[in-house]
Order: C-alpha cells, then sequence, then structure tokens
C-alpha cells in the first residue's frame, strides 16, 4: 500500500499536475493486469484486474480487499521494478503517480532519503538524524562530481549550481519546497553550508561570512517559528538566502531576505499550536529577567493561553533562552538591544491583557478592571510611552475627513482590534529589524560578481479555510510553475528532440490566464485589492462584489454558490475557495497614525527607531502600503537573480 502522508520537499520544486506525469501509462489494461488501484481507505494499492465492465474495472487487491474504480484511473504496475527502485524517477518503465510513491517508499524504507527527477531531487524528511550522508567526507566526495555520477544527495544539487555559476559567469537559484515539515529548513541549511565549503575563506580573522549566516539562523527561529499541528518548528515567514560571491568563486556576502511573516499567530493561536518561540523562552528566563519584565508563566497571558499547549516534547525553553541570547551575541545584537528587544516581547504579552469593557458613553470603552489597568501600565512602562497616551491610542481613533478631525471612542470590541492591531505592528516591525541587523552584521558585498540564491518557499496550499497568506503562497507556486513550464518542460522537450527520443509531448497547463488574473496591473485581484484598501469605506464584502463583477466570465475564477464573499480560484494544481473577510486588514501594512505618535515619542530610542518619524505630508491620514503588492516585486526580483 502506498500513502503519501510522509513529508516530502523539491529542489526545484515544481509541482506536476498528475495528469502530465501519465506519459507511458497507456498500455492497454485488461483482466489479470498488474495494477494501482486508488484505495478510498489508503491511497493507492496494488492488485489483479479481476473483472472489466464498460469503463469500470473491479480489482482483486494484494491485501485481499476488491475495488471497484473507474478504468482510466487504473495505472499498470511495473512487475519488473528493481527491488531497490531506481536513483532516478525517469528511469522507471511507468512514470505516473503511485509508480512514483513505490519508488520513492522502496528507497525511503533502504534509508535512501534523496531521488532525482532529472535535475530535480526529491527528498524524503528521515525524521532522525543522519550524519553518515552530510559529514565532510561526503562533501569531499560531491565537490566537483558531475550530477547522478554519485547517489543523489542535496550536495550535488549545490555543487552544480556552484560550477555553472564558476564556469558560466551566472548567478544562479535553487528552489527548495515542499509541504510544511517537509524538511525544507533543514535542506536548506544543507546547501549553505555546502556551499560555504566550496567558496568559503579561511576565518583568518574573526568569523567568516558563511558562519554568520548559519550562526544567524537560532535568532531568525526564535522570532519566525512557532510549534504548529505539522513541526514543532515550523518557520512562519518565507526566506531567499542570498550568497554572494567575488569573481574567484569565494563567498563576499550574504543577504537574508524574508517575507509574509505569518502577523496574525501574535494574537491568535489555536490548539494544539504555539505562538513563536521567544513569548515561551522570555517566560523561562533567569528569574530576575522575568521579574524586571513582570511577567509570569504563560498559561496567563491571553496570546498565548488561546492553546493549552506550552511546552515543546525534548526541549527546554530556559535553555533556548540562553542560546538565543549567545546566537544574538554572535550576530553583534548588543546587550543593550537585546534588553530592549525582549522589552518588547513583554510588552506585547502585557498589552494582550489589556482587556476593555463598555466605557460611561455609548459605544466607548476603558480598561475592564484592575489587572487590565496593571497590564495597561506595564505595557506603556515597558515600551517607555505614556501611559493615558497609550490608552488613548487604543480606546480612540483620530477620523480625518475632509472637513474636519474627529477623535471617536471605541466600543470594546473596536479596542480590542485595535489593540491587536498595534501588538502585530509591533512585532512584524522587530521582526523586520532583526533581519536589517543580521544583514548588517553579515555584511552584503557590492561589488559581488554572482550570487546563488536559495529559495525557501511553501508548496501549494489548500485548506479548510484558505486566507490572504494561502492567496500569495499560491500566487508563489504559481509564478514557479510557470517558470517551470516555460524553461524545464520546453527544454526538457527540446532534448529529446535533438536525441531523437521517442516521447510523448507532455501536455503542460499553461498557467498565464491565473497570473493575469491574480498580478494584472490594472485589473487584477491584488490591483483590486489594493483599491479596496485605500477606500475607506470598503469592507470585504464590497471588495468580493468587486471582485464577482469583475471576472464573471473568466473561466479561472468562481463565485461559490453558497457563500456571498468567498471567491475560487481555479489553480494550476486544482481549485481553492478564498475566504475574504480578512484579505483588506491583512493586505494593509499600515501602521494607525495614533501608534506611529505614540511609539515614536517613546522614550526609548530602540522602540521609537522601530517607528521613524513617516515625511510631514503622509503624516496626518493612515499611510497605506500594500503587502500583496510589496509581496509581486519581492517575486520578480526572486524571479530575475534566480534564473537568468
Ligand atoms: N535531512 C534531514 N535530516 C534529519 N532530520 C530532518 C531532515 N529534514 C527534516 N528533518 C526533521 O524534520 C523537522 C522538520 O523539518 P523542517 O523544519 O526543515 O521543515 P520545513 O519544511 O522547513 O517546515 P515549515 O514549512 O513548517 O517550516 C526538522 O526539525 C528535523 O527534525
Amino acid at each position: 500500500m502506498l500513502g503519501n502522508s510522509f513529508g516530502s520537499c523539491t529542489l526545484w520544486p515544481y509541482v506536476f499536475k498528475c495528469e502530465t506525469l501519465h506519459l507511458m501509462a497507456t498500455e492497454n489494461i485488461t483482466v489479470g493486469s498488474h495494477v494501482w488501484i486508488e484505495d478510498p481507505d489508503d491511497s493507492w494499492i496494488d492488485g489483479v484486474v479481476s473483472k472489466i465492465t464498460g469503463k469500470d474495472a473491479e480489482v482483486k487487491a494484494s491485501s485481499g480487499k476488491t475495488i471497484t474504480g473507474k478504468l482510466s484511473k487504473i495505472y499498470p504496475k511495473d512487475m519488473e521494478a528493481a527491488p531497490a527502485g531506481v536513483d532516478d524517477m525517469t528511469k522507471l518503465s511507468y512514470l505516473h503517480e503511485p509508480g512514483v510513491l513505490q519508488n520513492l517508499k522502496t528507497r525511503y524504507e533502504l534509508n535512501e532519503i534523496y531521488t532525482y527527477t532529472g535535475n530535480i531531487l526529491i527528498a524524503i524528511n528521515p525524521f532522525q538524524k543522519l550524519p553518515h550522508i552530510y559529514g565532510s567526507h561526503m562533501m569531499q566526495q560531491y565537490r566537483g562530481a558531475p550530477l547522478g555520477e554519485l547517489s543523489p544527495h542535496v550536495f550535488a544539487v549545490a555543487d552544480v549550481a556552484y560550477r555553472a555559476m564558476v564556469n558560466e559567469s551566472k548567478s544562479n537559484s535553487i528552489l527548495v519546497s515542499g509541504e510544511s515539515g517537509a524538511g525544507k529548513t533543514e535542506t536548506t541549511k544543507m546547501l549553505m553550508r555546502y556551499l560555504a565549503y566550496l567558496g568559503g575563506r579561511a576565518a583568518t580573522e574573526g568569523r567568516t561570512v558563511e558562519q554568520q549566516v548559519l550562526e544567524s539562523n537560532p535568532v531568525l527561529e526564535a522570532f519566525g517559528n512557532a510549534k504548529t499541528v505539522r513541526n514543532n518548528n515550523s518557520s512562519r515567514f518565507g526566506k531567499f538566502v542570498e550568497i554572494q560571491f567575488d569573481k574567484h568563486g569565494r563567498i563576499s556576502g550574504a543577504a537574508v531576505r524574508t517575507y509574509l511573516l505569518e502577523r496574525s499567530r501574535v494574537c491568535q493561536v489555536s490548539d494544539p499550536e504555539r505562538n513563536y518561540h521567544c513569548f515561551y523562552l522570555l517566560c523561562a528566563a533567569p528569574q530576575e529577567e522575568v521579574d524586571k519584565y513582570k511577567l509570569g508563566s504563560p498559561q496567563s497571558y491571553h496570546y498565548l493561553n488561546q492553546s493549552k499547549c506550552y511546552e515543546l516534547v525534548g526541549v527546554s525553553d530556559a535553555q533556548e533562552y540562553l542560546e538565543t541570547r549567545r546566537a544574538m551575541d554572535i550576530v553583534g545584537i548588543s546587550s543593550k538591544e537585546q534588553e530592549a528587544i525582549f522589552r518588547v516581547i513583554a510588552a506585547i504579552l502585557h498589552l494582550g491583557n489589556t482587556a476593555f469593557a463598555k466605557g460611561k458613553d455609548a459605544d466607548s470603552s476603558l480598561p475592564k478592571d484592575d489587572q487590565a489597568k496593571f497590564h495597561l501600565h506595564t505595557t506603556a512602562e515597558l515600551l517607555m510611552c505614556d501611559a493615558k497616551a497609550l490608552e488613548d491610542a487604543l480606546c480612540k481613533r483620530v477620523m480625518v475627513t475632509p472637513e474636519e478631525v474627529i477623535k471617536r471612542s471605541l466600543d470594546p470590541r473596536s479596542a480590542t482590534i485595535n489593540r491587536d492591531g498595534l501588538a502585530k505592528t509591533l512585532y512584524s516591525r522587530l521582526f523586520d529589524w532583526l533581519v536589517d541587523k543580521i544583514n548588517n552584521s553579515i555584511g552584503q558585498d557590492p561589488n559581488s560578481k554572482f550570487l546563488i540564491g536559495v529559495l525557501d518557499i511553501y508548496g501549494f496550499e489548500s485548506f479548510k479555510a484558505n486566507s490572504f497568506e494561502q492567496f500569495c503562497i499560491n500566487f508563489t507556486n504559481e509564478k514557479l510553475q510557470q517558470h517551470f513550464n516555460q524553461h524545464v518542460f520546453k527544454m526538457e522537450q527540446e532534448e529529446y528532440t535533438k536525441e531523437k527520443i521517442n516521447w510523448s509531448y507532455i501536455e503542460f497547463v499553461d498557467n498565464q490566464d491565473v497570473l493575469d488574473l491574480i498580478e494584472k496591473k490594472p485589473g487584477g485581484v491584488i490591483a483590486l485589492l489594493d483599491e479596496a484598501c485605500m477606500f475607506p469605506k470598503s469592507t470585504h464584502e464590497t471588495f468580493a462584489n468587486k471582485l464577482y463583477q469583475t471576472f464573471k466570465t473568466h473561466k479561472r475564477f468562481i463565485k461559490p454558490k453558497l457563500s456571498r464573499t468567498d471567491f475560487t480560484i481555479a489553480h494550476y494544481a486544482g481549485d481553492v475557495q478564498y475566504q475574504s473577510d480578512q484579505f483588506l486588514d491583512k493586505n494593509k501594512d499600515y501602521v494607525v497614525p495614533e501608534h506611529q505618535d505614540l511609539l515614536s515619542a517613546s522614550k526609548c530610542s530602540f522602540v521609537a527607531g522601530l517607528f521613524p518619524p513617516l515625511p510631514e505630508e503622509t503624516s496626518k491620514s493612515a499611510k497605506f502600503s500594500s503587502i500583496g503588492s510589496r509581496f509581486k516585486v519581492v517575486l520578480l526580483y526572486v524571479c530575475l537573480h534566480g534564473f537568468g
């Protein structure tokens, strides 16, 4: 029996529509054929066809079960398949989904976690340390070895990228994709280690660039990773690491670019997940630190106790706290800055406990009780701002109309949303600061000749509920798919034609129309979303209606029958139904002017520095910057550097 429940990640990570893999599955299936059939309970199962009736076939599975299915969904089983599998899928007699999965499974059982498909590497997460395949003797072996000469390995992919850069004088990108927990981050680290081995300098003075990049990981992980259902250390942001080289192929600088940090996690966690690691680390810090920030146990904070998961098996938060502080020292974050960083983290926890009740006036609010007042005051103390000003910034909103400026009270629900907005803004500004700091401390080489980029990105996502994050991730995968279509399929086909190999042409799904639907300017979904965000009266209903009107006849856009605000996009990998209700909020990376004024006036230069004053003309109105459009630019940047 076969299932694809084991995590796998791919380098050159394009997701095929399964139909594109049925190249050679044209053999006639008759009674007595050995086949694979989809088992409703357990993915693929093998068996022998016992009866064919019209378009249906009955299969006696090897497990003893009898399953009936469509003939068109039944695939021949290779009875002469090598017992140990093949190291390159292109060597399979039948290139279809069950054949591919069977091969990966066979190899995995023999501890072979890597398999090629041409020049794509598939890695299956071993969920155990395999030091023997990553040691320095392995690095030596792969150095300069042509792809395919040795067993499939992540080092071989890095070697090809490096050699191509040196020999052809051009930059390269390696894409690492897969679902959460598949092993992308670990694979990225291995790639960087190997590139450091190839292009590293001897550490004559202090630490080398590559050491610094690797050492910055624990800092990024403490603030950007969290426990999710699938992965105890899940990166909640996308990452593009750029390693710069000089003309001799020696590493001369590096930069880490991050995008799409999951901001909503700061205020909202569901069981059995956790918020970002740093919150728990700080609660487990030495007692004098905990006292200094007036902290208690994680159980006492609203932003943490929405889930009952506080600890990770086999991980000591106290130990991790000390290690994070050490890693921060190494990347050059001063002890004063570290103190301010954790002060902001503590402030966010206290802010989350500032609950509101109805005030005296209609639709007004005030801190709910003495506890809420305590947390409000502690937040102000830690952020070094005025407590009354903080309360006002949370409970009131200045409305700027062409005629006048009005200060309006917020009801408790709106004040709570406003409070959560402030927490998210603070956290994401802090995260961006850390990334900038890491980049400054590693140092970029303005004269770098080439670079190798490693893009660590989620694969296609389709959940029960899909929001703006899934929209951006799926947009990225559409872009990557298009690149795959344009370059790889065409390239492979040309190669086969040149070599006169009898190869039935792959019918790939051209997804330009989906990309137009999403990113076209003007008129694409992102452009319409930006428009909605700029118009004060927009709601997700008006945004959804605009989409329905604009794309009424678009064949990749569907209005679901039972919803008035959802929309479905027919992606290359399948239909995804998106809930539009948080699209506007999530796309707006604007800081509420009251929050901006409050924090830029902080007596703590670190906090004030996170909120530099805005240019005069924009300071009076809410400054809106579109996350979706910025994401589009980042993608363009990655593509330009990656696929030249
Ligand atoms: N090559 C490997 N060798 C040993 N263990 C691995 C390897 N790859 C992954 N793992 C294990 O699987 C866990 C999850 O992997 P990783 O964090 O790299 O996944 P990911 O794809 O980056 O997930 P996410 O998208 O959630 O961040 C790791 O913490 C590690 O324990």
